[in-house]
């Protein structure tokens, strides 16, 4: 894997007449951890989507690795070395934790033509293969033949980690990864997150739990009304007056 960085430059999307994202620049260097915050309503979750490509911006630029792919398709940024999660888990929990896996292979390597191709002739063994080696990177092996319904939370988070890695993205975006975690878990996640950076992935996490934004991420951006209103690191943000008006004294440490 190779690190890719990130930059967005004068990103601009409304919806109807309400201005959500508005002249929106940064840089997320290649192999950082970037944190994306912002009180809530603040449009980190319409910016992934603008990143991602499910969104089209108004108006701005977004480069992956000096690529421009302001343009690109949602499915084939994926190709170029795009991956998320979601703020909601999007795993079947009927399924174990392996066919989760499968499944999500599955459909990055083409739906419909894969219905349509004798089962024979498809890798399966090497889709196999790959996915129980990244639930063994992360020392998640042991809960392949798990049924996801009757995993913890914490787990169930990291599985949903997992999966969004298996196309080996350059950057990846993390929504929310620490929500709802213990602080066993959220270790767990920490060194999770330090192996996966390890592996030359780059991140940008959009996420409310400072602590855990101050043990990951050395550099943030924050957000309000869907404008830039400061970046550096954690500190110098908690300092910055701005900050602490938008929270409203909630983040200042
Ligand atoms: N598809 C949409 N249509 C209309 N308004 C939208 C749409 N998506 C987001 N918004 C509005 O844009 C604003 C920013 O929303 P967004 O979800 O991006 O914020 P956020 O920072 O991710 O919030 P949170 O921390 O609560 O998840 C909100 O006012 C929201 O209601």
């Amino acid at each position: 894997m190779t690190p890719l960085s990130l930059s967005v430059e004068g990103l601009t999307k409304s919806f109807g007449g309400l201005s959500v994202i508005r002249d929106l620049s940064f840089t997320v260097p290649a192999g950082s951890a970037t944190a994306l915050i912002g009180p809530n309503g603040a449009g980190k979750s319409t910016a992934f989507n603008l990143i991602t490509g499910v969104y089209r911006p108004d108006a701005g630029r977004i480069r992956l690795g000096g690529k421009d792919i302001t343009g690109t398709p949602s499915r084939r940024r994926i190709g170029l070395g795009i991956a998320r999660n979601f703020q909601n888990i999007r795993l079947m929990p009927h399924l174990s934790v392996l066919e989760n896996l499968l499944v999500g292979q599955h459909v990055r390597a083409g739906g419909l033509i894969d219905l349509l191709t004798p089962y024979r002739l498809l890798p399966k063994h090497r889709w196999r293969a790959e996915a129980l080696a990244a639930l063994a990177e992360c020392g998640l092996e042991r809960h392949a033949a798990e049924r996801v319904q009757g995993l913890p939370y914490g787990i169930r988070k990291r599985i949903d980690v997992v999966r969004a890695t298996l196309s080996r993205p350059g950057l990846l975006l993390l929504d929310e990864p620490a929500a709802g975690l213990n602080p066993t878990e959220t270790q767990a996640l920490h060194r999770h997150l330090d192996m996966l950076r390890a592996r030359g992935m780059t991140l940008l996490i959009v996420e409310h739990d400072m602590h855990f934004v101050g043990r990951t991420c050395g550099h943030v951006v924050v957000l309000n009304f869907g404008e830039k209103i400061a970046e550096g690191s954690l500190a110098e943000v908690q300092r910055d007056p701005l900050v602490r008006e938008a929270y409203l004294g909630g983040m200042a440490a």
